[in-house]
């Protein structure tokens, strides 16, 4: 498969097969119907739902979940189904009586309130046993939903633009009170694919057959279809002229177009009036009868025609001609042509062999070249890495600072030992390319009138060329890289050594990524505000499990199979992770920067980062370091790789385009465009890290922070406002969190690079106003309250004077109760006893009155005038001596230690 036509990896995780993966459904397919019945409520309140085509059971997880419990759920798929506790699954063909009869005898008595239909023709692993077109199976979905379905009952199917899906509506509005055409956001807007609902079934006592016979309602199909195998014809032909580029079906897609897989006989091509529209619209040429083998055993057969027939969809332009000349040859060798002009064509034969040597030459003359050139280059990257080894040394013995190292670039004598050559790729590799260009030139002279193979055979000794050019410009790379984490690491010893300052910078910077709180994560019982914050499928699950319902499936093994999943699902992230995933990506970073640095071929990358980490930062170091001459030419090739990657972006989302898409053909799990379902792998064990993945267990804990102090953070509180207030949902915030970055790899990057990162890429939150004043306020109470030591010495405190009090109250009534003292001695006694309680319930202290030797106090012996109660005399000279004297105590310990 071509490079750009690469359908794996970061490309198709989007959003929901992510979310899915965490909420462990089985298919990202899942959200389509939980988006419909978010729209629709149509799961609630049905007790008997039926799926049909229902493999590998995203659907069928949902009606569980969204179903009342002891609901009737039963899935029907040409693959068998996994167990699903609660759903009754078989394998059958939903075209088929005997599908019938199985429904009927899972349901008994029962009438179904939703049928629902995700099917699609030839996915999966049965493509082979379904002849029916993705409409016909509409039909027959209908069929058994208008036999199956209560008065009032829900249709829910799914139907590919098409000429067929107007009278598809019709049909449906006979049947039907209401009919709905949707496209669900998680269903991709490159795929054909668009959601019927129908509700309000009329339930009509009697129904025509000609409603539900595929040969009436697509009877006015053929009109319709020649247009649009018109123009996908013209597709097909420019598929083969240009096979890179992919080209999208707007006019919707022929009726089977969406099919996967398509093969035809060899004697359909050889024989066919149109062998370059079949090229561009099957997979696959068999040869299968007898008259096609003996093609096949003729001479003219050589192996790579076998090959190429066997995939034409990942075929180039050159196979292509390979294979019309094939016909061509067979085509006279078998009668059906004539040979013309035999004699010219001698002559031509004679031409052909001197191009062919001539080419030879070329090709010697190339190889030749390239030897020189990579030896050349060998010898020159020995002396580079001597050159570099010395550098790194003279840095970590302190004889050189990183500007010094700029100074010496500058020496010329470095230039000719070659520094330009292995900083300035962008230059070296212009100058490669121009010498091959001048050979090519001149060797081209001769063939530039010559035919398109010519130009592809030269083509392809281009390709070889620079996949020698590519591996010599990675080990270039490789080279620079490990080149530039010795440097950064030596910098940072010196700078840390030198600068007291960068430390406690550095520290700070540690402790402050290890104190940050993201404080928005929801508690796990929150509120479902929408897909994705329910907890996934399997979380209902086993709360449903836990409610002790029981299960209608008799599979018991379903059981373990879900306890697995459940695990896997515990381990994941909850979905509200996503929201800070921009936070936790810094912790990411930080975390990384420790991780030892690997030669990684992701420059293009890396230098875009780090271009705009250095327009960024504000650090004159890192301007002085990132201004060097090592960085130099490096602009021109990261503009270049950017654009290349670009292009490759481009071709990638031609490809998520395209009606005849090759990746989509290749598998039907691939497929995207079309039949827009993907099966979620329950393994995560095997994804690459992300940004966005940091240490799991962060979620915990920072669950357990809000649980016991609250929000504490502006930001947080700013989420929740916005939450409460519904300024947000849940969702936007989740697309909040999936930016351009999420996916970002940090696999391979080097240390000095993630460090960069973790300065300065830094989500830029918005903050409210309240959330600042709320969290000051917070801060305020906080502060006001006091430390739990002096809480309890005061309630301590309390404790003792209510106490005190009580004995005064008890001596009160003693002396109360006594008849021998007078009434007025007995209120005396009785005051004084309350005096002495509360006194003593205060404190027990009596107050000692300071009063300052000067004034009328001067030099006063005895009580001073006008003084009441308990009084200690004090003068400023009394002050200083009992200071002085505890100064003196104070150092003489301090000696003695
Ligand atoms: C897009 S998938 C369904 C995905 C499913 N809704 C889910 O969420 O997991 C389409 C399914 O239709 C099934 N299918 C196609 N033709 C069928 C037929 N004639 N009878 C039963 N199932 C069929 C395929 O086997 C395939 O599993």
């Amino acid at each position: 498969m071509a490079k750009g036509q690469k359908k794996t990896g970061k490309g198709r995780l989007d959003k929901y097969y992510k979310l899915a993966k965490e909420q462990g459904y089985r298919a990202r397919s899942a959200f389509k119907l939980i988006q419909l019945n978010k729209k629709y409520s149509f799961l609630e309140s049905a007790r008997c739902c039926i799926d049909l085509c229902a493999a590998p059971g995203g659907w069928l997880q949902v009606a569980s979940k969204y179903m009342p419990a002891n609901s009737i759920i039963v899935g029907v798929d040409l693959v068998p189904i996994k167990p699903i506790p609660r759903v009754a699954t078989f394998a059958c063909d939903i075209t088929t009586p005997n599908c019938r009869n199985l429904i009927r005898g899972e349901l008994k008595d029962w009438k179904a309130d939703v049928v629902l239909h995700d099917g699609a023709p030839n996915v999966g692993t049965a493509w082979v046993q379904d002849a029916y077109s993705q409409v016909e199976l509409v039909l027959m979905s209908l069929k058994l939903a208008v036999e199956f379905l209560v008065k009032g009952g829900t249709f829910v199917t799914k139907v590919f633009r098409s000429a067929d899906y107007n009278n598809l509506l019709w049909v449906f509005n006979q049947l039907f009170g209401k009919v709905e055409a949707t496209k669900p956001p998680s269903s991709r807007n490159v795929s054909a694919e668009i959601f019927v609902v129908c509700r309000d079934f009329i339930a009509p006592k009697h129904i025509d057959p000609k409603f539900l016979d595929p040969r009436y309602v697509f009877k006015e199909l053929t009109a319709g279809d020649s247009i649009d195998k018109g123009s996908s014809l013209n597709n097909a032909h420019a598929n083969i002229f240009q096979p890179d580029k992919k080209r999208r079906a707007r006019d919707g897609y022929n009726e089977g177009d969406y099919t996967l897989f398509k093969k035809v006989g060899a004697e359909a091509f050889v024989e066919g009036d149109d062998p370059v529209g079949l090229l561009g619209t099957v997979n696959q040429i068999a040869f299968e009868t007898e008259k096609e083998k003996e093609w096949l055993a003729s001479e003219v057969t050589s192996e790579d025609v076998k090959a190429n027939f066997r995939d034409l969809k990942v075929l180039g332009k050159g196979d292509f001609k390979a294979l019309l000349k094939w016909r061509t040859a067979l085509r006279e060798e078998i009668g059906l042509d004539v040979k013309s002009k035999p004699t010219e064509e001698l002559t031509e034969t004679v031409e052909i062999t001197e191009e062919v040597d001539e080419e030879q030459q070329i090709q010697e003359e190339l190889e030749r070249l390239n030897a020189e050139a990579s030896a050349r280059n060998k010898r020159e990257r020995r002396r580079q890495n001597e050159q570099k080894t010395r550098t790194i040394q003279r840095m970590q013995l302190q004889m050189t600072a990183p500007l010094d190292i700029g100074l010496e670039q500058d020496d010329p004598t470095l230039r000719l030992g070659g520094q330009d050559d292995i900083f300035d790729l962008g230059m070296a590799d212009k100058e490669m390319k121009r010498r091959r260009k001048e050979k090519f030139l001149t060797a081209d002279d001769t063939l530039s009138d010559d035919s398109d193979s010519d130009a592809e055979d030269s083509g392809s000794d281009d390709e070889a060329m620079d996949i020698d050019a590519d591996e010599e410009r990675q080990r270039k790379v490789d080279a620079m890289e490990a080149e530039m984490d010795g440097m950064y690491d030596a910098y940072r010893e010196r700078m840390a050594e030198r600068d007291a300052k960068f430390k406690v910078k550095e520290a700070r910077q540690k402790n402050k990524l290890r104190e940050e709180e993201w404080t928005g994560i929801k508690s796990d019982n929150s509120d479902e505000d929408d897909e994705s914050d329910e907890g996934g499928w399997d979380v209902t699950q086993s709360a449903k499990a836990r409610a002790g319902e029981e299960s209608s499936d008799s599979d018991s093994d379903g059981g373990s199979d879900e306890e697995e999943i459940d695990r896997d699902d515990a381990d994941h992230p909850n979905a509200q992770s996503a929201i800070a995933g921009t936070k936790r990506k810094r912790v990411g970073n930080q975390e990384r920067s420790g991780s030892k640095p690997v030669a990684s071929n992701k420059l293009p990358r890396l230098m875009t980062s780090l271009e705009r980490s250095e327009s960024k930062s504000g650090s004159k170091a890192a301007q002085l370091w990132f201004s060097q001459n090592i960085f130099e030419g490096i602009d021109d090739e990261v503009e270049d790789e950017e654009e290349g990657s670009a292009d490759e972006w481009e071709n990638e989302s031609d490809l998520g385009d395209s009606a005849t898409g090759q990746a989509e053909q290749d598998t039907a799990a691939d497929d995207d465009s079309d039949i827009d379902y993907e099966v979620v792998p329950a393994d995560a064990d095997e994804d690459v890290e992300m940004w966005d993945e940091a240490d799991e267990n962060i979620d915990d804990l920072k669950r357990a922070h809000i649980k016991k102090y609250g929000l504490v953070t502006a930001e947080a509180m700013t989420l929740a406002q916005q939450l409460v207030n519904r300024q947000k949902t849940k969702t936007e915030m989740i697309n909040d969190g999936f930016n351009r970055y999420s996916l970002n790899s940090k696999e391979n990057l080097p240390s000095w690079f993630l460090d960069d990162e973790a300065k300065n890429y830094k989500p830029n939150i918005p903050i409210t106003k309240e959330a600042v004043a709320a969290i000051r306020a917070k801060q305020r109470m906080l502060d006001a309250r006091p430390i739990k030591k002096i809480a309890e010495a005061k309630a301590r405190k309390k404790f003792k004077a209510a106490q005190q009090y009580e004995k005064a109250m008890k001596k009160a009534e003693g002396v109360n109760s006594n008849t021998d003292i007078s009434e007025r001695d007995k209120a005396a006694q009785i005051e004084k006893l309350m005096r002495k309680g509360v006194a003593k319930g205060k404190g027990g202290k009596r107050e000692v009155k300071l009063v300052v030797a000067k004034g009328a106090h001067k030099g006063v012996k005895g009580r001073p005038k006008g003084v009441k109660g308990r009084y200690t005399m004090v003068d400023s000279r009394m002050k200083k001596e009992l200071r002085a004297k505890k100064k003196k105590e104070k150092e003489t310990k301090k000696k003695r230690r």
